[in-house]
């Protein structure tokens, strides 16, 4: 595992050592002190209830400044990738807003899909082209999500970029999210990071360790309003 860090001098450029796992770091040290929440020997439940309580006790204007940082972290890592094809999500429960991401890509021509509930597959997710027309329903957790039209539904492996949301994460990559194993069934078929899958979160998701089960799927890249973690 190779890690590059990347810390910011004064007048913003970034400096780079190399050690075991790769974080860029987009903030000066002095943002980044927050204790890691240690969740040692905590069950699934329990680190899933703190960190949404966590990002959910964020201040409005906390949530909106840390969604826009990190939107232009992923925009760049978006373009780094030179990815014409990426899936969202819509932001729900605290999770980092979104929409300002989605607008930039749509003036850029980059094709937005978003999850969709698989209406006859329980458990998996149905990736939708998102556009500005795009008529949207209602999903049963009361997110939005495009109305099913077979002909906007895009296939995984022509996907470039998954944007996952997550709950909880740790700095070996490791996610847990809602708890419907949607995104763990979808990783499933990833092959060579085809399409690449990054986490999109808080950094107050961020704990010590994350429980893992034989169906979780480390995610090779995280960016928070902060960092770039990436496991290889
Ligand atoms: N923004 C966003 N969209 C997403 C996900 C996500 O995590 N975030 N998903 C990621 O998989 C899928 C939906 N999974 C979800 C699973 C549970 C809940 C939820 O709010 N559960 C309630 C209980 C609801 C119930 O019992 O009916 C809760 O836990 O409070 C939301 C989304 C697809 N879309
Ligand atoms: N690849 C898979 N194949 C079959 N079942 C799976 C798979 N992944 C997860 N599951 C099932 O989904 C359930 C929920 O998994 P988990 O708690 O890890 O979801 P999560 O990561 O929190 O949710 P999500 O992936 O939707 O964000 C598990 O109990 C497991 O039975």
């Amino acid at each position: 595992m190779t890690i590059t860090r990347f810390m910011t001098n004064t007048d913003n450029r970034p400096v780079t050592s190399t050690s075991s796992a790769s974080i860029s770091y987009f903030a000066s040290p002095s943002e980044l002190q927050e204790p890691l929440f240690d969740s040692t020997n905590m069950s699934r439940d329990n680190i899933r209830r703190h960190v949404r309580q966590e990002r959910n006790s964020l201040s409005p204007q906390e949530q909106t400044q840390f969604s826009l940082i990190a939107s232009r972290h992923m925009l760049a890592e978006i373009q780094t990738q030179s990815a014409q094809h990426v899936a969202l999500y819509l932001t729900h429960d605290g999770e980092l807003a979104t929409q300002k991401l989605i607008d930039a890509l749509w003036e850029l021509n980059i094709n937005v899909y978003l999850p969709l509930i698989h209406p006859f597959c329980k458990g998996h997710l149905l990736f939708v082209r998102y556009a500005r027309d795009s008529v949207m329903v209602k999903n049963q957790y009361g997110i939005s999500e495009p109305k099913l039209n077979v002909q906007h539904v895009i296939t995984l492996d022509k996907l470039d970029m998954i944007i996952t949301p997550l709950v909880a994460f740790d700095h070996h990559g490791n996610r847990m999210g809602m708890g419907g194993g949607y995104y763990d069934r979808t990783l499933a078929h990833v092959k060579d990071n085809k399409p690449l899958a990054v986490g999109f979160a808080h950094d107050c998701q961020e704990v010590s360790q994350v429980p893992t089960d034989f169906w979780d799927i480390p995610l090779p890249v995280i960016i928070t309003p902060t960092r770039r973690l990436a496991v290889k």
